[in-house]
């Protein structure tokens, strides 16, 4: 049968491990600190006391050189930044990419501006038009902190106030260019550390070595959040790089937006996840009048019941065709681009299970050319399909497809 079980992270649209091996590290001693690689600052070390396991040891490293000398601080476990260091020396932006970057580079050729929208600070307005899957901007991490230190809301977590403040107070200090940071929108006001706010209300989920982080890109932190998106923000471990990309052409003068959560949520469960960044959604979808909200919730509902139904065991091969063909209307009217990867893969599995090995090669396919657009090309998700893909291949090709 097939080996992928593993889907995109449906909370974290962009999880994804990075390849490289992880220098030696002595977990016994400090991190090694040798001149060859990329950190400007000795590492700042401090264990953290996990209840139920044996002490964590977290790392501050730090790069000022990063990203054209914005600079970069991590806080994470040492092994864990051990294998990320290489891909550190190793960036060097594209200058395509660099454009929406530096400072002093061609600014003119950005397709976008920061505007003031009402009620919502800051956003990021197309110049000119944008073509569905234009990559609009890159951005690199100035920051990257470990979940560990991000309890849910109101929970306590295993790091005390203390530890917090000191680590956080370190960090900041360390950062290159900390307007950069320091200018991003806040939603909590003055309760917690000035970082942990900034990190909270800006930063994108990711997976690093397995270990779950937040990234704070700045530049792409000034898209708001819309529900019904016209732009993603995807995310390139080979390159610790973010994408904004567009999922559908953008006229001038149109806002560009993300989805803080993951898409295809009905209103009331949409919500209840944007709670986290603490403001009213005023997105185009949730300001819709009642009736095209409750068909578009309607919809949603139902591609969610659809994509349950077709995995039961009972549901019969005639069945699974007619409930694909809905489904996959359903989520065009609803403009799900960004999860169809991710529903073809699961499409290519079912078809696989039910002995047509030809629709399964159909929807791998159109998963995999998705998957590539909308999530890691070196993660899980697209690494697992091609696994799948030479599967399906070989089973065509020593059965004629029957
Ligand atoms: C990541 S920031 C986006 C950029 C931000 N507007 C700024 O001024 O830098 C997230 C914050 O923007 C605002 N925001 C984003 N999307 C919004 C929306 N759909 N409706 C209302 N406020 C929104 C909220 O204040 C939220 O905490």
């Amino acid at each position: 049968s097939l080996q992928t079980q593993c889907r995109h992270d449906a909370v974290n649209p962009l999880a994804s491990s990075p390849t490289q091996s992880p220098l030696e590290i002595d977990s016994t001693t400090r991190p090694p600190f040798p001149p060859n690689i990329p950190w400007t600052h000795p590492p700042f070390c401090t264990a953290i006391n996990n209840e139920n396991k044996d002490d964590q040891e977290f790392c501050i490293f730090s790069s000022n050189s990063f990203n054209l000398g914005t600079g970069l601080s991590i806080l994470l476990p040492p092994e864990t930044v051990a294998g990320l260091t290489s891909t550190i020396s190793n960036i060097k932006p594209h200058w395509d990419e660099r454009v929406h970057l530096a400072k002093e580079a061609h600014n003119s050729d950005r397709p976008y501006t920061l505007i003031k929208i009402p009620g919502q600070g800051t956003g990021v307005v197309a110049t000119r038009k944008i073509k569905q899957f234009e990559t609009i901007m890159t951005g690199f991490p100035a920051v990257i902190i470990d979940n560990e230190f991000f309890p849910e809301d109101g929970k306590a977590g295993n790091v005390s106030d203390e530890e917090k403040e000191e680590l956080y107070d370190e960090l900041l200090e360390r950062i290159g260019d900390k307007e950069r940071v320091l200018s991003l929108a806040r939603s909590r006001g003055d309760k917690v550390h000035v970082l942990e706010d900034v990190v909270r209300t800006n930063a994108f989920g990711m997976t690093l070595d397995g270990r779950k982080a937040k990234g704070l890109f700045p530049e792409i932190a000034r898209m708001n959040h819309a529900c019904d998106p016209n732009a993603y923000a995807q995310f390139r471990s080979r390159t610790l790089s973010l994408s904004a990309v567009a999922t559908r052409d953008i006229m001038p003068g149109e806002e560009i937006t993300i989805s803080y959560i993951p898409i295809g949520m009905s209103t009331a469960y949409r919500h209840k996840h944007l709670s986290n960044w603490h403001f009213n959604c005023t997105c185009a979808l949730c300001s819709a009048p009642e009736q095209a909200r409750e068909a578009s919730d309607a919809r949603r509902e139902h591609i969610i019941e659809l994509f349950y139904g077709m995995q039961e065991p009972s549901t019969t091969y005639e069945d699974l065709i007619e409930m694909t063909k809905e489904f996959i209307e359903l989520a065009q009217v609803e403009r799900l681009i960004t999860k169809i990867g991710e529903y073809y893969q699961v499409l290519m599995k079912l078809f696989y299970e039910k002995g047509d090995p030809v629709a399964a090669r159909k929807y791998g396919k159109a998963a995999l050319m998705f998957g590539e657009i909308f999530s890691d090309p070196d993660g899980e998700f697209c690494e697992g399909l091609r696994e799948d893909m030479e599967i399906v291949e070989r089973v065509i090709s020593e059965t004629g497809g029957q």
